[in-house]
C-alpha cells in the first residue's frame, strides 16, 4: 500500500494508494492517542483529558514509516497510528447494514429467517443467524421449541436477559382482561408498535403461541420500514410531517401512567436512514403537542401512514403453531391479530434494544 503525507496548519491529509485522501485534524489525533498512558486497553476507556490538550494543538515532526504515522508533538509526546486502522474511521455517513424491504409478496419466499431450535443451541452461530435475520428483516424465527414457557425463555435468554416492565418478564396473554389492555381480550387489533408511551419501547418482542382452540386469532405482521419507504415516495411532505412532529401516547391503570411525546417516524441522526416507526392508534394520548395550524396537515399524515399500514398488499398474516418462537423487532415491524373465539394461549416476553443489538455487536455484525 501507498500513503501519501501533506502537512497544513491544522491537519495532515493522507492520500491511500493515490485514490482516497482523508483528513485528519491534529487535535482529533491527539485525542485518539491509543498508547497506555492515554488509553487503557483493558477498560476501553480514555485516561488522557481532553481538557488538557489545546485545541490548536501542533506536532513538532509528522512521518509515514510502512503502515504506520508516527507523530512527536510539541510536548515530546509520541502517538503511533495504523494506517489501515485510520482509513476505517472514514465517517459512516451510510449505512453499511443490509436490509430487505418486504409486503406480503416476497415476505413468504425469504429462506435464512427460520432457525431450527437444536441448531440455535448448538453454537453462537445459531443466535447469530436469527440476530442477522432480525437486522436484515425485522423478524425471525426458531422452530421445534417446546411449547412451555419455560422453552421460550431459554430461547430468549440466548439473545439477551428479558426485559421487565409492568407486564411482568414472561407473559401470557389470554382473553382475561389481567391488564387493562385490549391485548388481553379476544377482539381483534390493527397493526401496531408495542410501547409508543415507553421513553425507550422494548427493542425485540417474542411471540411463542402455547395452545389455541377455537377460530381466528391469527397474527399479522407489517414491515414498519416498508410503509414508512412506500409514504416518502408517494408523498415526501407527509413522510417528513410524521419524522418532525412529536405526538402524545399513554398507557394508564391502576397505579401506572406511562406516558411520552415523540414522532411516529425516527431517522438515525447520522446515516438519516429509518431507525423507528411507533405507530399505535389505540395508546395515543391527547393531541396537544401539534400546533393548531398544523392539524390538518397531521391528520392527512397520520393517515397516509395509517392507510398504508393497513393496505392489504403489506399485511402478512400467519398462523403461529406450538413450537415456532416469533421474534419481532419492535422499531420496525408492527403486528396485529385477528378477533378469536375459544381458548388461545400466547407467552413471550421483551428485550430491550441496547441489549439484543450489544449481542449483535459482539458477534460482529453491522448495527448501523
Ligand atoms: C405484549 N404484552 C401483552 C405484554 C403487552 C400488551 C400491549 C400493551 C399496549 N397496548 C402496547 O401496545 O404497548
Ligand atoms: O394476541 C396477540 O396475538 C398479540 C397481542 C399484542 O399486540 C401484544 O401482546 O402486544
Ligand atoms: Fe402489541
Amino acid at each position: 500500500m501507498g500513503f501519501q503525507l501533506y502537512e497544513y496548519r491544522e491537519f495532515i491529509e493522507i492520500q491511500y494508494n493515490s485514490e482516497k485522501t482523508l483528513k485528519f485534524y491534529y487535535i482529533w489525533l491527539r485525542d485518539h492517542c491509543r498508547c497506555s498512558q492515554c488509553y487503557n486497553t483493558k477498560t476501553h476507556q480514555i485516561s488522557s483529558n481532553i481538557l488538557n490538550i489545546p485545541i490548536n494543538i501542533k506536532p513538532s515532526k509528522v512521518e509515514i514509516i510502512e503502515d504506520n504515522l508516527y507523530i512527536t508533538w510539541e510536548d515530546k509526546h509520541q502517538t503511533t497510528y495504523s494506517l489501515p486502522s485510520l482509513e476505517k474511521t472514514d465517517f459512516p455517513l451510510i449505512s453499511k447494514r443490509e436490509i430487505v424491504l418486504w409486503n406480503k409478496n416476497n415476505v413468504s419466499h425469504f429462506q435464512d429467517v427460520k432457525i431450527p431450535s437444536k441448531i440455535y443451541f448448538e453454537n453462537e452461530d445459531g443466535p447469530k443467524k436469527l440476530l442477522h435475520s432480525l437486522l436484515k428483516y425485522g423478524f425471525g424465527l426458531v422452530t421445534d421449541v417446546e411449547p412451555t414457557l419455560e422453552a421460550t425463555q431459554m430461547v430468549a435468554e440466548k439473545i439477551a436477559p428479558v426485559q421487565k416492565t409492568y407486564f411482568g418478564e414472561m407473559w401470557s396473554v389470554s382473553n382475561d382482561y389481567q391488564f387493562s389492555d385490549t391485548a388481553y381480550t379476544n377482539v381483534a387489533l390493527g397493526a401496531h408498535t408495542d410501547n409508543t408511551y415507553f421513553t425507550e419501547a422494548a427493542g425485540l418482542q417474542i411471540f411463542h403461541m402455547l395452545s389455541r382452540e377455537g377460530t381466528g386469532g391469527e397474527t399479522l405482521l407489517v414491515d414498519g420500514f416498508n410503509v414508512a419507504t412506500n409514504l416518502k415516495n408517494r408523498d415526501k411532505d407527509d413522510f417528513e410531517f410524521l419524522c418532525k412532529y412529536s405526538i402524545e401516547s399513554q398507557y394508564i391503570e391502576e397505579g401506572n401512567h406511562f406516558s411520552n411525546i415523540e414522532p411516529v417516524i425516527k431517522l438515525h441522526t447520522i446515516t438519516k436512514q429509518l431507525l423507528q416507526v411507533r405507530y399505535n392508534r389505540y395508546d395515543r394520548a391527547m393531541l396537544q403537542c401539534i400546533p393548531q395550524e398544523k392539524i390538518l396537515q397531521f391528520y392527512k399524515a397520520y393517515k397516509s401512514f395509517g392507510n398504508e399500514v393497513c393496505n392489504p398488499i403489506n399485511e402478512w398474516w400467519l398462523k403461529l403453531q406450538p413450537g415456532s418462537v416469533l421474534f419481532i423487532d419492535n422499531f420496525r415491524v408492527l403486528h396485529g391479530r385477528a378477533a378469536y373465539t375459544g381458548q388461545r394461549n400466547l407467552c413471550g416476553c421483551y428485550l430491550s434494544r441496547v441489549e439484543w443489538l450489544s449481542k449483535a455487536r459482539t458477534l460482529g455484525l453491522n448495527i448501523l
